[in-house]
């Protein structure tokens, strides 16, 4: 794990642990000893610590996180290669990260090559840099670039890192030779002034000043999440404490943060988001043996908002586009919107002014889809009617080459049903964009009974070159997301029974949703809502009044119907589940006594007898139900694994990542506990069907060793 040898007196320790050389423990051993090897040696001058392959060490292990340990732990190999009598040089390439970075700082040089990236990613595990890194960053850096860095995890260039003092130098070319250049440059040098541990923070006296600022700006930016918070402390630590001391209370803050639940969540979907890139059909294809096309050329059909994010996703990644619209006003709306948002990104400096030319180049309008015979692509992206779209497929796989593939972002219908109607079935496949498309990162990629593993292969790799998150589903009403979403629905029958939306709304936002349901569809437009309703009522041969209170022996909710026929249709109205002040053009929802009298009024013509609903209630109702449909769709292989069905959540519906994912959620709250609830709420509310408890659940409940499915649990202690 940890190559030794002697070159030109030189000893050469090089980390050989792939595929990030991640600081294992017959790492940190081989570490250990080659320096005290090194150092005993008479015929070694100095010691340069080296990544093999390509990176330098980008942290500890992580999987190690959930066993118990063995020493030695990254401090004590740190502190052997600080008191070493012989110089060491740390040579950094690729990513220097997190416990990699810290054995760096222990090092007395630092020589980076030049497209190497330094930085604390621990953060976004739920962790602070636990060897160290906190007591070290600032005193090389100073108080204000260590805390940017180390609460905001992000990683520095080489250039960057020699600007705030990280390195001494970035060279071009063999890093071994430069190092060994650099080295004999400084050899003969002392090296007390080059251990750290000796050294003091020089803006030690405005820390209290710097710590005030930087926490008001965490807790407004990360509401709830606990490790930022502890970083700062232990940078403060840092700097109000003898060097060993801060030292010590960096460890106690790293062990809260490691035994707490936001670590676990968060450690678990750094692997989760991993997982849900390798896919598997039942047919024995997979990501491992399925090779995709190239993309060179697409079309989106349809310059809707849909449509023209899609087409953005595209663009921005290089991908010619034809955007076809039949509507010539819409179309030179959506090319022209299309500009105003990309200068919206040079705005904000996340592209520049050339790059959106780039990107407006290879776009092109086209009023028909005869155009689109060369494309190797072709997303639909039209409203969600079955008819409408098996239309277009019709046309689409007459007009195309064979060899193009038919993708349809329909978020709810059935991917067989619309590849029937073309005479290549196995190029046809769901392509599931989250609004706005240019934003949200999921991709929900969904395959059909004839869907062929090239054409899936193509369009999880279509997702990651396009910078999204890709999750694979089998066809089924609603796939994964919107099949399981049942927070609505629970949402407005607690509204029924007592609650009021901003109760509800705000049990979710203090559970870590950005946005309470309620708002978010005021957001998104309470038409929107209702014409899917009005369209499925329409499949069932019923009409929905104001009154309806069961749909085909199901419970059914019309307070969302009475916003509709009020006109209250949202954020756009200026009414929804909320009162917005248009006036002053603000989005800030305001609670309306108007909306709390229309409930009541709902419920006393229902005969609805209204009580107390708990905060643990409003919770327990809006996820489990989510949690029960979510081990349903598992049970029917709708999703592969848990950690697919968590991933869809964290980056489509934005599920607080410190939780997990409402799977890894219920893991945590314990199974047996979850599964006990539903039996409860199923036994209180017979005429909801997603109450009914899964089959699956109950199993891994009553026979936890008889269902392969418990992957999440190699991640963490979570319990059943
Ligand atoms: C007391 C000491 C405390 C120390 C604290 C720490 O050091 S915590 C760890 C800090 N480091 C990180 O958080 C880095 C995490 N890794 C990354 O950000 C990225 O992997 C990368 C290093 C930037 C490389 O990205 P890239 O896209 O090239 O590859 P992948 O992300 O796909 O990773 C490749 C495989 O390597 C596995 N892996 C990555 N990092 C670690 C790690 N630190 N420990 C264990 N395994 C790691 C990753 O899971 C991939 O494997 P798969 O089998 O493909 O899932």
């Amino acid at each position: 794990m940890v190559d030794y040898r002697v070159e030109d007196q030189f000893a050469i320790l090089e980390i050989n642990n792939p595929p990030v050389n991640a600081l294992s423990l017959h790492v940190r051993e081989g570490l250990l000893n080659g320096v005290l090897r090194a150092s005993a040696d008479n015929n070694v001058k100095a010691i340069i610590l080296i990544g093999k392959g390509k990176t330098f060490p980008s942290g500890a292990d992580i999987k190690e996180f959930s066993r118990p340990g063995k020493a030695p732990w990254l401090p004590e190999v740190g502190h052997t290669i600080e008191s070493s009598n012989k110089p060491v040089f740390s040579a950094l390439h690729g990513t220097a990260l997190g416990g990699g970075l810290e054995i760096a700082l222990f090092s007395h040089y630092r020589i980076a090559e030049k497209t190497a990236k330094v930085g604390f990613p621990e953060v976004h595990l739920g962790l602070l840099p636990g060897a160290e890194g906190t007591i070290r960053l600032p005193r090389l850096t100073g108080l204000v670039i260590a805390m940017e860095m180390i609460t905001s995890g992000r990683q520095v260039s080489a250039k960057e890192a020699l600007k705030f003092g990280i390195v001494d130098k970035v060279v071009e070319g063999n890093l071994l030779k430069e190092t060994k250049a650099f080295a004999k440059s400084v050899l003969g040098q002392p090296l007390e002034p080059r251990k750290l541990s000796l050294c003091g923070v020089k803006d030690a006296d405005q820390v209290d000043k710097y710590y005030e600022a930087a926490l008001k700006e965490l807790l407004k930016k990360y509401r709830g999440v606990i490790a930022p918070v502890s970083c700062l402390k232990s940078i403060r630590g840092s700097a109000q404490l003898p060097y060993k001391e801060a030292a010590e209370l960096e460890r106690t803050l790293f062990s809260e943060l490691m035994s707490g639940a936001q670590s676990a969540a968060l450690r678990y979907s750094f692997f989760a988001e991993r997982a849900a890139s390798r896919w598997n059909l039942p047919n024995g294809a997979s990501s491992a043996n399925s090779k995709p096309l190239t993309i060179k050329s697409a079309a989106v059909i349809g310059a809707g908002t849909m449509g023209s994010g899609i087409a953005i996703c595209l663009i921005r990644s290089g991908i010619p586009v034809i955007l076809v619209e039949q509507n010539e006003k819409m179309l030179e709306n959506a090319l022209r919107n299309i500009g105003y948002i990309l200068q919206g990104s040079v705005k904000l400096g996340r592209m520049t002014v050339d790059q959106r030319s780039d990107c407006l180049r290879i776009l092109q309008g086209a009023a028909s889809i005869e155009k689109l015979k060369d494309v190797d692509i072709v997303i639909e992206a039209v409203y969600e009617n079955l008819k409408l779209k098996q239309e277009i497929f019709e046309k689409l796989d007459k007009i195309c080459k064979p060899t193009a593939l038919l993708c349809s972002n329909t978020s709810t219908l059935d991917i067989d049903l619309i590849a029937s109607v073309t005479s290549k079935p196995d190029r046809v496949a769901g392509t599931h964009f989250f609004a706005p498309a240019y934003i949200m990162k999921l991709l929900e990629n969904i395959y059909g009974s004839k869907t062929s593993p090239i054409t899936v292969a193509t369009i999880m790799d279509l997702g990651k070159k396009i910078g999204k998150i890709s999750v694979l589903s089998k066809t089924c009403d609603g796939f994964i997301a919107n099949r399981m979403n049942k927070i609505g629905t629970e949402a407005a029958f607690l509204v029924e029974e007592g609650a009021l939306p901003h109760d509800i709304d705000q049990v979710l936002e203090d559970f870590g949703m950005p946005m309470g349901v309620f708002k978010v569809s005021d957001l998104s437009g309470i038409d929107i809502g209702w014409s899917i309703r009005q369209e499925m009522a329409k499949k069932q041969g019923i009409t929905l009044t104001l009154e309806t209170h069961y749909v085909s022996g199901e419970r059914y909710s019309s307070l969302a119907d009475r916003l509709y026929n009020l006109g209250r249709l949202g954020l756009k109205t200026g009414k929804g589940w909320y009162r917005y002040n248009n006036a002053s053009n603000s989005r800030k929802p305001i609670i309306d006594p108007d909306v709390t009298d229309m409930i009541l009024n709902h419920c006393e013509k229902l005969r609805i007898k209204r009580r107390q609903i708990s905060p643990q209630e409003i919770i327990e109702r809006c996820l489990y139900a989510t949690v029960n449909e979510g081990f349903k769709i598992l049970e029917e292989g709708v999703a592969e694994k848990p950690e697919d069905i968590d991933i869809v959540w964290q980056y489509g519906f934005s599920f607080p990542r410190y939780r997990g994912g409402p799977m890894f959620y219920a893991s945590q709250v314990g199974l047996k506990k979850v599964y006990e609830r539903i039996c409860y709420y199923h036994e209180s509310f017979p005429y909801s069907k997603h109450w009914l408890p899964s089959d699956l659940l109950k199993k891994l409940v009553s026979h936890p060793n008889e269902v392969p499915i418990n992957l999440w649990m190699n991640y963490t202690n979570s319990k059943l």
